[in-house]
């Protein structure tokens, strides 16, 4: 178990972390979620040892880590700045902790082969200069390294954010199959609400140096605590003034809907729930098996998700009518 303790971080004058306080599992992959200049590398720096807190204590498995250097922490890193070493063979660099621990030959042969076959790099690929590589070749390397070494927390700051959309979504599934069948406690930093959302046990999401919300996939994609967690999570629609009046929203508040509670037919029989707009269809945004739809409703505008089939055929000028799901409406006090 990690434990953050009130924890500040300050570089020079500037509180990048406020009075953190976070538990993490023994086994959990942890994801700290957060836009750019959030503390989310912050934090995971001050767990690996690059950064020392101001105030507060970081706990790993009952011990104080504070004082402790990086190399008595173990943890596995794979961080950016922690770059491999270009000329070495992979081979080699994997081995380079092994070697360091003075492990004899043929336990280091051993266990490289073991953990390359597991990130999936052939005996070819073991031979290769680190600069021969792909990107996403270079990062099972990385995570090979990290976890050649047994660590029982393994640290990952954006380690895919540097690949194409298909090698992220392929990695990120072998990623969260290695956790599971090393049952390493797993921390992992993005700035992606979508990869937060399918890798994570549970997420934490910063805003501002400050801990907005911990909670699982779910809790924080359906039970937002903050305006800025809701906005962060997600496509969502904010209402506008005649849209609100409509629904009986305060026109104080402000509203949340989410893009895929506004249907083009109500879902359940009970139709007190739903509340019609007749809305002209704006634009229209294909994305294969299904299209975002931006409507208006007298100058206000409302966007929601409509799966492709025969059913519904809307094109740009057509007049519809939309339902929205006034048990979905997030509000927030201004
Ligand atoms: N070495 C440093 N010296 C001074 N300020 C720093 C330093 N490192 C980070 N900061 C500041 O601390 C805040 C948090 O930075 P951090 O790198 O933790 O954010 P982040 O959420 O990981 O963002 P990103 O996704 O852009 O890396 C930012 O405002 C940043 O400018």
């Amino acid at each position: 178990m990690i434990t953050f303790d009130d924890i500040n971080i300050m570089y020079g004058d500037f509180i990048a972390i406020k009075d953190l306080n976070l538990t993490i599992n023994e086994g959990e992959f942890f994801t700290l979620l957060g836009p750019s200049g959030c503390g989310k590398t912050t934090t995971l720096r001050s767990l690996v040892g690059f950064v020392k807190p101001f105030s507060g204590n970081i706990i790993i498995e009952g011990n104080r880590v504070n004082d402790k250097p990086i190399e008595e922490r173990n943890i596995g890193i794979v961080f950016q700045s922690y770059a491999l070493f270009p000329t070495m063979n992979v081979f080699d660099n994997i081995a380079f902790g092994l070697k360091l621990q003075k492990k004899s030959k043929c336990d280091i042969e051993k266990s490289v082969k073991d953990i390359a076959m597991k990130v999936d790099l052939n005996k070819e690929q073991l031979s290769k200069k680190v600069s021969e590589l792909s990107g996403g070749q270079q990062q099972r390397v990385a995570i090979a390294r990290a976890l050649v070494m047994k660590p029982k927390i393994l640290a990952l700051d954006e380690p895919l954010s540097n690949l194409d959309a298909n090698l992220r979504g392929q990695l990120r599934v072998e990623l969260k199959r290695l956790q599971r069948e090393f049952g390493i406690t797993t921390i992992y930093v993005t700035h992606d609400q979508e990869e937060a959302l399918t890798i994570s046990d549970r997420i934490a999401v910063f805003n501002k140096g400050f801990l907005e919300q911990v909670g699982t996939p779910k809790d924080i994609y359906n039970n937002s605590k903050t305006e800025f967690v809701t906005n962060f999570i997600g496509d969502i629609n904010l209402l506008q003034v005649k849209i609100k009046t409509e629904l009986g929203v305060p026109l104080e508040n402000k509203a949340y809907i989410r893009l895929e509670k506004v249907y083009l037919e109500p879902p359940f029989e009970d139709l007190t729930r739903y509340q019609a707009f007749e809305v002209m269809v704006l634009e229209k945004e294909y994305y294969g098996n299904y299209s975002k739809y931006t409507f208006k409703y007298k100058e206000e505008l409302v966007r929601n998700y409509v799966m492709e089939n025969e059913r519904y055929q809307l094109n740009v000028g057509d007049n519809t009518k939309i339902y929205i799901d006034k048990k979905a409406i997030l509000q927030f006090k201004e």
